[in-house]
């Protein structure tokens, strides 16, 4: 036997058929334990680990049924067969949806038995595996880094380091991009739950039945699509965290069932009459006012007091003072620079998409720059209108009033406009005259008018199409 062998436990009420059973498999190089009754086996269990269970379903006092369910109820590891009567079928597969991993209809032959019970160590194996790797990866995740010492990033840090020791809900809100994720990740690393698996579920981005499955896990068949019973990331993270990113999203007709978890750790699988017990710590965020939400009917208030417990506002980019420096000097990679101007304009602008915007920006000037120093023309146009000069406003104003800052592109006023030239007209003098201004620079033109350089570029191909289609147009009408 090239396997090691299966350290079974045998609970079976018929004396000749349980010392059968016990003997062949010992004499194929397992470890039996053999009992008469379910008491008994759940005395032995508490004590001593097994890879595989066979129960008999009927037998006096407690059933195989009532074993199953003290086992799974007190956590006992291990894959469990059931052994059934001709015509119990039905509770052949009751026993499955309440966890057992397969059955025997008695009579079996002996072979039988030692190939399911070799089916079930090895499914069991692949299980803990499974879980193994998943808390593996979940740990090797590089540690996490919370940049910004900002007076309010400070505080922010301080109340991170006050809930993370304590077992209970956490509802971290904030704007999108403020880093909400890493500080469930600060919370988890800080916390007595370390070394335990940190598993994460964005609500937003999954249709609401999957959002289900996700979370609670579903029985094969439960559904179209439900090939195989899985667990739900609840069991997944039992004895860990569980960050529900986007919990604003979680629809209406799913919140009774995570009050559930949150109440008494209770759960079933979609499909599954089984009530499972985890033991989960729950971090939720979330981009949205909740409290409004709730006001507005969109989410329940019982849910919203249960993760309520301890709260965490992360303050937007722009009111954290400093901190657009240090996270420039953090995520820009050596051996970039950026110019004073640059850091000028990085630092005034408003980032609507916080932290995540600055990233990507960052990111993309180190690919555009032309060697190792970023300029402005590196910067998407909206943000280096924000340097010094510029008033920083020019993303939001309509073509005429385009820049006031820069007299270089100054454009006509409303008054001075014939009210009877086209909108188009007027866009293509306008756009003309700043390049004229420019210099024929166009990724310069581009920023002092706001737009991006494809913009631009498109734009002239516009105005020229207009002037061949007039002039035939002239010609046409002269003929
Ligand atoms: N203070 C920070 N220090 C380092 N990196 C940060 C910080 N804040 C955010 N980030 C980075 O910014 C990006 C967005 O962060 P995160 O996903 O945590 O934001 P979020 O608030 O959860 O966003 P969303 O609401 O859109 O899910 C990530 O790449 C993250 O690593």
């Amino acid at each position: 036997m090239s396997q090691p062998p299966i350290k079974l436990l045998l609970v079976e009420d018929e004396n000749d058929f349980r010392n059968t059973c016990a003997r062949w498999m010992e004499r194929k190089g397992h470890e039996v334990t053999a009992v008469a009754g379910g008491a008994e086996a759940l005395e032995v269990c508490r004590n001593q680990s097994f890879d595989v269970a066979v129960f008999d379903i009927n037998m006096p006092g407690m059933s195989g049924m009532e074993l199953l369910q003290r086992v799974q109820q007190e956590k006992l590891e291990m894959e469990i067969i059931i052994l059934t009567g001709q015509g119990t079928i039905e509770s052949a597969v009751t026993a499955m949806q309440m966890g057992a991993c397969d059955y025997l209809t008695k009579p079996c032959s002996l072979g039988d038995l030692e190939h399911h019970c070799i089916l079930a160590r090895d499914r069991g194996q692949l299980r803990r595996e499974n879980q193994q790797l998943k808390a593996i990866i979940s740990r090797s995740r590089p540690a996490v880094e919370l940049i910004g010492s900002s007076p309010s990033m400070t505080q922010v840090v301080k109340m991170i380091h006050k809930v993370a020791p304590t077992d209970k809900p956490v509802l971290i809100q904030g704007e999108s991009g403020t880093g909400k994720e890493v500080a469930a990740r600060a919370i988890q690393q800080c916390s007595l739950l370390a070394d335990r698996p940190f598993v994460t579920i964005n609500c937003a981005a999954l249709p609401e039945q999957l959002v289900e499955s996700e979370l609670f896990g579903h029985q094969k068949g439960s559904f179209t699509g439900a090939t195989s019973d899985k667990p739900g990331l609840f069991e997944i993270a039992d004895g860990g965290t569980l960050f529900i990113d986007e919990i604003g999203e979680l629809p209406l007709s799913l919140q009774p069932k995570l009050l559930r978890v949150l109440e008494d750790g209770s759960m079933r699988r979609i499909g599954s009459h089984k009530e499972r017990f985890v033991n989960v710590r729950i971090i939720a965020a979330t981009n949205r006012q909740l409290a409004r939400e709730v006001e507005a009917g969109n989410f329940r208030e019982d849910l919203f007091y249960r993760i309520n417990v301890l709260s965490l506002e992360l303050p937007p980019l722009r009111e954290r003072e400093g901190d657009v420096d240090r996270l420039i000097d953090h995520f820009l990679p050596v051996p970039w620079h950026v110019e004073p101007q640059v850091r000028e304009a990085l630092n005034r602008y408003p980032w609507p998409g916080n932290v995540r915007q600055l990233i990507n920006v960052i990111q993309r000037a180190t690919i555009l720059a032309d060697g190792n120093d970023v300029t402005l023309d590196d910067l998407p146009s909206e943000i280096a209108d924000y340097a010094e000069g510029s008033t920083g406003t020019t993303a939001a104003v309509p073509v005429a009033n385009v820049d006031a800052g820069d007299s270089t592109a100054a454009a006509p006023s409303c008054e001075t406009v014939p009210s009877s030239l086209k909108l188009d007209d007027v866009a293509k003098s306008h756009v003309l005259h700043v390049l004229e201004m420019q210099k024929g620079n166009k990724a310069k033109a581009a920023r002092v008018l706001g737009i991006h350089r494809r913009k631009l570029y498109r734009l002239l191909d516009r105005f020229q199409q207009n002037a061949c289609e007039n002039q035939e147009a002239s010609v046409g009408a002269a003929e």
